[in-house]
């Protein structure tokens, strides 16, 4: 089959062979982690968690996306914004009852609630027509205990629904 280098690269002027332009248009997951502050307690919960304390949670956000012509799947930076603008700038350093006043906030609550606001996010910078999706949140409460929310998960939704 005849081989042809994007209209884009051509653009550019760069010297791309044949050998870089076989990994286009493969999906690929590109994986940040981040950690935040917070303090919270839980409602209806009886244990030592039901007072005020506080985490350093940790969250790993995983997002594919098809590699371009640059060799570039998901931009690192990209996902970096995202995160700044729609988790931290809410959260850190942040009471969570507060921030938070609709719900409990156990990680399970909250992995949902980021799930929620990043997938929201990619599909209003039109990320998603360009064929990036999220894959997984993990949102760790502690360096041993965490939770984790799955794209396959997500789309199943509530067997009773
Ligand atoms: N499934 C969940 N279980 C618990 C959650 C949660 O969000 N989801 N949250 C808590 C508390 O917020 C608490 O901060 C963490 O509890 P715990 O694991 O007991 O805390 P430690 O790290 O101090 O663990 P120890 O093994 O007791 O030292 C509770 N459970
Ligand atoms: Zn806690």
């Amino acid at each position: 089959m005849e081989f042809k280098i994007p209209d884009r690269v051509e653009r550019l002027g760069m010297d791309i062979g044949r050998h870089e332009l076989r990994y286009h248009r493969k999906r690929v997951a590109v994986t940040r982690e981040f950690t935040f502050d917070a303090a919270h307690h839980l409602h209806l919960y009886e244990g030592k968690c039901k007072n005020l304390h506080g985490h350093t949670y940790r969250l790993v956000i995983t997002v594919s996306g098809f590699v371009d012509e640059v060799g570039i799947a998901v931009d690192f930076g990209e996902i970096k914004r995202m995160y700044k603008e729609e988790i931290e700038e809410r959260l850190d350093h942040r009471y969570l009852n507060e921030v938070l006043p609709h719900m409990n906030t156990s990680a399970e609550n909250m992995v949902v609630w980021m799930w929620e606001r990043l997938d929201a996010r990619l599909e209003r910078d039109g990320w998603k027509s360009r064929g990036h999706r999220l894959e997984e949140l993990v949102l760790y409460e502690t360096p041993t205990s965490r939770v984790t929310m799955k794209r396959e998960w997500m789309e199943a939704g509530d067997p009773d629904e």
